[in-house]
């Protein structure tokens, strides 16, 4: 009999075909919707495995209810969702997608940096709603991102993709990160600073960090306060690391030039969010690693470490290693 595993959402055909060839899998039968929790709560029952998306929570109460889990894959490089404590305490295996991501985030951020700095999706509207009269001298002018300083928080895989692309912007480069990473310094001519001083001389600050209690309101109304008035905040890490009341206040009354987000605090974000009023707020549905190929990727990775976590091989990238016992 082949091992139960359950799958939160509609995968691409070929990797949903890989996860029947070696288990006895159920799948939730929406492409665009998330499993609701009474179901996820009666599926997870009788399964050694549950594939996961980010939106699915998987707290402390709906692993009492998986005596039989052995591992735990999410198809994301973040794995707030889960509860990974709990999750090591009763021995079952997290998994997630680091590295297949990466560039493909990158470029988004990058873009979202341009976009926000450059004011493209209120000149794109100005256009099509025929606002547009005359060529005029300050007419939807922006900021300019060559040659300006960069201020990344957090140096991790993501961090060190964006600086690359920074690079050929001649940009000046700052970062902050919870340890030093002299090899990047090296590498790419960047200076490590404290917070403080990451904020107030940068005319971009990216958020690159995980979500935790840590993280949580890393940047509220102070933070923003120091920086300049100039200045651009983006953030395509997670929500909740950015303080939206303190941004929406920062943004409405100029303290901060213009923010771009890729992730709220609760997604997906109302449409009457204060937030999405504001003509200097640049927001996307968190789609950072959004391209064909890096979905493929991902949701082929999170398949191969279901079953190799399954049949006691050891999944590529297990985030609570306590619980390989080979
Ligand atoms: N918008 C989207 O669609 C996407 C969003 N993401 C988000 O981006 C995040 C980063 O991904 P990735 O670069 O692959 O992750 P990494 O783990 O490679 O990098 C995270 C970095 O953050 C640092 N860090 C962690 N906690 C703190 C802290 N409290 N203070 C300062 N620095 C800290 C880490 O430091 P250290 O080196 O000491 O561990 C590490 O360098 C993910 O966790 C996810 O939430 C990722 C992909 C897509
Ligand atoms: O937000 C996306 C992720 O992979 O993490």
């Amino acid at each position: 009999m082949k091992p139960k595993v359950y799958v939160t959402r509609q995968l691409p055909e070929e990797v949903l075909a890989i996860i029947h060839q070696s288990c006895d899998a159920r799948a939730w039968e929406d492409i665009d919707l998330p499993v609701p929790r009474d179901v996820l709560e009666r599926e997870i029952t009788d399964v050694e495995g549950l594939y996961c998306l980010l939106t699915d929570q998987v707290d402390k109460a709906l692993l009492e209810r998986a005596p039989r889990l052995k591992v735990i894959s999410n198809m994301a490089v973040g794995y707030n969702n889960i509860d990974v404590e709990e999750a090591t305490r009763r021995g079952i295996m997290v998994t997630n997608t680091p590295g297949v991501l990466t560039e493909t985030t990158a470029d988004l951020t990058f873009a979202l940096l341009m976009a926000t700095a450059r004011r493209l999706p209120e000149a794109s509207e100005y256009l099509r709603k025929g606002s547009w009269q005359t060529w005029s001298p300050m007419l939807l002018t922006g900021q300019d991102v060559y040659g300006a300083t960069l201020g990344i928080i957090g140096m991790g895989r993501i961090g060190e993709a964006l600086v690359k692309r920074a690079h050929g912007f001649n940009m000046n480069l700052l970062y902050y990160n919870r340890t030093r990473k002299p090899e990047v310094e090296e590498a790419y001519d960047i200076r490590y600073t404290d917070m403080d001083e990451l904020l107030s001389v940068s005319d971009f600050v990216c958020v690159l960090i995980p979500y935790s209690t840590e993280t949580r309101d890393l940047i509220g109304a102070k933070e923003l306060r120091q920086m300049k008035p100039t200045a651009v905040l983006i953030n395509t890490a997670r929500g909740g690391i950015v303080n939206e009341e303190a941004l929406y206040e920062a943004l409405r009354v100029g303290t901060i030039w213009a923010a771009g987000l890729d992730v709220f605090d609760r997604e997906p974000v109302a449409p009457d969010h204060p937030l999405l009023t504001l003509p200097n707020l640049v927001s996307l549905p968190h789609i950072g690693s959004a391209s064909v190929a890096t979905r493929m990727k991902m949701s082929r990775l999170a398949a191969d470490q279901l079953i190799d976590a399954i049949y006691g091989r050891r999944p590529a990238n297990l985030v609570n290693p306590s619980t390989w016992g080979g």
